[in-house]
């Protein structure tokens, strides 16, 4: 499904992969975690066909993406960005948000039909918002904004599901609430999911595998309990170890 080989990729002096290599089967729900700066939003960006690679291949649907991504291969890839502050004036609703996300396979100059709409008001239902649909985006919570961006990205009927770091500033309540939902999401449709997270604990009991990295290399990877022993992380986080949600 997805297959990196040796990907190096530098924005000017930063080198924030240096030679990863990386294959994600049909089906795997995968998580990357490691410290700030290691490489793992750019990993995404890679699969999204947005990266620039300076060395490496990146295969992902039996397609090379050396030269960009195709945007009929694009509409099969699914990316929920990270969430920063939403403007609470920014003009669009929970469901117009979630119909942006449909305009990939719609085309720009199409309008929406009523299959469009159902997909839209199903995925609006299967995250929890069917209520709060007609809110403001910029008047939700961090974690009511985070299932729309899950809908919004689901929209397309992607293959592949990319998150990066969907818990981000949520409470411990909401942190394990949108992770359970990425579960259910991941097993209800059939996806290939490939997500940057902090979160250990919730991460080790929902991924098939775990992917450490630092400093733009895959430092181990593995089943959760194989992975996830205190003394790597440890060697991993240094100082930061207190920071993530495990312990
Ligand atoms: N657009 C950019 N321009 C310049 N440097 C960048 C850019 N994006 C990332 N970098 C650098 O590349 C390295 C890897 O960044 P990346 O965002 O992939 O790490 P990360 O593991 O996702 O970090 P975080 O947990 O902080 O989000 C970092 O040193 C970062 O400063």
């Amino acid at each position: 499904m997805i297959t990196i080989n040796n990907a190096v990729v530098s924005y000017r002096e930063d080198v924030a992969l240096r030679g990863v290599s990386l294959s994600v089967k049909k089906g795997e729900l995968v998580g990357i975690i490691g410290p700030n700066g290691a490489g793992k939003t750019t990993i995404l960006t890679l699969v999204n066909g947005l990266g620039k690679l300076l060395k490496g291949q990146v295969q992902v649907l039996g397609c090379m993406l050396n030269n960009g991504c195709p945007s009929y291969l694009r509409r099969r890839i699914g990316y929920v960005p990270q969430i920063h502050n939403i403007d609470p004036r920014m003009p669009v609703n929970a469901r117009e948000v979630v119909m942006m996300g449909r305009y990939g396979r719609l085309g720009l100059l199409r309008r929406p039909g009523i299959l469009d709409r159902q997909v839209v008001e199903s995925l609006l239902s299967l995250v929890g918002m069917s209520h709060l649909a007609t809110r403001p985006i910029g008047h939700l919570s961090g974690g009511e904004q985070q299932r729309v961006a899950i809908a919004r990205a689901l929209a397309q009927e992607p293959d592949i599901l990319l998150l990066d770091e969907p818990t981000t500033g949520l409470d411990r309540r909401a942190r394990v609430e949108i992770m359970a939902l990425v579960n259910e999401i991941h097993r209800s449709r059939n996806l290939t999911t490939l997500m940057v997270t902090h979160e250990l604990k919730t991460a080790s009991a929902i991924c098939n595998r775990l992917v450490l990295m630092k400093e733009g290399r895959i430092w181990s990877q593995g089943k959760p309990e194989d992975v996830l022993q205190e003394e790597v992380l440890d060697l991993l986080y240094g100082d930061e170890n207190r920071v993530v949600n495990y312990f």
